[in-house]
């Protein structure tokens, strides 16, 4: 009887895994037998970006694979790419283990904008982007903020200047202190225990690496939610205590609101809750719940992206002190050396605008952008993409094409220089991603990198202690970083 029910057990198996980890008919390339569970994640490696790399080379610009139990497509082409990442049957995000949330929508979806689908991603992005440009986003109101952070960060950089230093945490915290001014209209000192509380926090979610077993735990919601709750990961404290610092800020935002006086982010929120023509999405619990939401999406989004750009910056400013130079004779022949150089003069330092471009290529912080899920069964070209596939923008794919940028790993900002010496930016450069999904906080971001990177290099020359480390070296986490590496900041005044 026993021995009976293993054998039919086991020719169930054998059917279910058959039947499961077999692709449809015009399936993209993909490769073969995958294993149970596993699905063909042994295949990727230490890092699944070398992984897809690989499998680039084998199968062509799209192919398919299981990753634990998960359909996935990986799509590598620019040209696919604007097409697909447009269309509405790919807008939706899969609710993976990372978009864990405190709180959740009476519809059981994730409140605010990176992991929202439907039409509350639609109203509460929308809303979020007209907002930030009337109160500053691209204007002068954002860019006094970012000033005065610059100052401060140089301010602090200038009492260790003797010292050769690891400069990620300092650009994580001034971040956060701007984004902190932005939304709450608040001051953030550098060492305010919020923001280490932040900064804290989401270093815990940088712990997501491109391991065989996050990777795993990205298609694997149930491991991913098990690991998360073992703080593994911990995205869900993580977003948990940003909530915690923000909720009596919206109270007390809430208590004096006057909607003749839009201070802030939080303000300009409350306002549209107010507003009866706003959709149903600003209503009630549920606009309350896409607040904290859109909070926790900008202190997780917003941050991290931009210091490590920031970090990879200053590890090119050292590598190459001729470029270095180049920017700082730049920004002096505009400002005359005694201002901050203004985002509107940008077009005025095109050697600066390409190294900032540059960076962002070669840096490639985000090389699989946010998943994407198919929500119908359809085609891409001419292959069979069947409903409920997770589909992945390879951006690292896009950003080391040799044809568009021949010697792909060469750091050299003049591929972005014209014949009269302008700033000629490529479509090709897409760190933050492609088609209707795009980042967001592009324009905030633009503006960052450009103010500390002239602001800094105003103040100081950037020497490092190692002179070997290479763009190369980079760990395998979520968000790319470069090696640990020190430098010193040496006053040029
Ligand atoms: C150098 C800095 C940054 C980089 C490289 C970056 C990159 C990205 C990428 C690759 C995506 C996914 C796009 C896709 O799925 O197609 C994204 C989404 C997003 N980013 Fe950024 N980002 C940066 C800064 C920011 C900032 C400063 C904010 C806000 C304060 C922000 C907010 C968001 C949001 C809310 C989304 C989700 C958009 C949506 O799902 O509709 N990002 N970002």
């Amino acid at each position: 009887m026993i021995g009976s029910i293993i054998v039919a057990l086991f020719v169930w198996s054998v059917f279910w895994w058959f039947k499961h980890y077999s692709h449809p008919k015009n399936f993209p390339p993909s490769p073969r037998v995958p294993w149970p569970l596993l699905g063909d994640i042994l295949l990727l490696g230490e890092n699944i970006v070398s992984g897809f790399h690989a499998m680039k080379c084998k199968y062509g610009d799209i192919f398919g694979l299981f990753l634990g139990p998960q359909r996935i497509v990986v799509i590598c082409d620019f040209e696919t790419l604007q097409e697909v990442m447009n269309r509405p049957e790919f807008t939706d995000r899969p609710l993976l283990f990372e978009s864990q949330r405190p709180f959740r929508l009476d519809d059981g979806q994730i409140p605010g904008i990176a992991f929202s689908n439907g039409m509350n991603w639609v109203e509460q992005r929308r809303f979020t982007l007209h907002s930030l440009r009337d109160h500053g986003f691209g204007k002068t109101p954002m860019e006094e903020i970012i000033d005065g952070q610059v100052e401060r960060l140089c301010q602090d950089l200038e009492k260790d200047n003797q010292m050769y230093q690891d400069v990620s945490t300092k650009f994580n915290i001034a971040i956060i202190s701007a984004l902190w001014k932005i939304t709450t209209g608040q001051e953030l000192a550098f060492d305010d225990e919020k923001a280490k509380s932040i900064n804290g926090c989401l270093s815990n979610i940088d712990l997501v690496n491109g391991s065989p077993i996050g990777t795993l735990a990205f298609t694997m919601p149930i491991l991913g939610i098990i690991l998360d709750k073992l703080k593994f990961f911990d995205f869900e404290g993580a977003f948990s205590n940003i909530a915690r610092l923000t909720k009596p800020i919206v109270k007390e935002h809430r208590d004096t609101f006057q909607p003749d006086h839009i201070r802030d982010f939080i303000d300009s929120y409350i306002e549209a809750q107010n507003d009866p023509s706003k959709g149903f999405s600003f209503s009630g619990n549920t606009g309350d719940m896409n607040l904290f939401g859109i909070l926790e999406d900008f202190y997780a989004a917003g941050s991290s992206t931009i210091s490590l750009t920031l970090t990879w910056c200053m590890l090119f400013l050292s590598n190459y002190p001729e470029m270095q130079e180049k920017i700082q004779q730049e920004v002096e022949r505009v400002t005359t050396g005694n201002r901050l150089i203004e985002f509107s003069e940008r077009s005025q330092t095109p050697f600066t605008e390409a190294f900032i471009h540059e960076t962002q290529r070669c840096a490639d912080i985000a090389p699989l952008a946010l998943f994407r899920i198919c929500m119908k069964d359809t085609h891409i070209k001419s292959y069979f993409i069947p409903k409920g596939t997770i589909l992945i923008s390879n951006l690292n794919a896009v950003m080391r094409n040799s044809k568009e940028f021949p010697d792909p790993w060469k750091f050299n900002p003049n591929r972005f220089i014209d014949d009269d010496g302008k700033f000629k930016p490529s479509l090709h450069v897409v760190p933050f991603g492609i088609g209707r999904r795009r980042c967001l906080g592009e324009s905030l971001a633009k503006m960052e990198l450009y103010k500390y990177i002239t602001g800094v290099t105003q103040r100081f020359t950037i020497h490092r202690k190692t002179k070997s480390l290479n763009q190369e070296s980079r760990m395998p986490k979520a968000l790319t970083k470069p090696m640990t590496f020190y430098v010193k900041f040496v006053p040029r005044l």
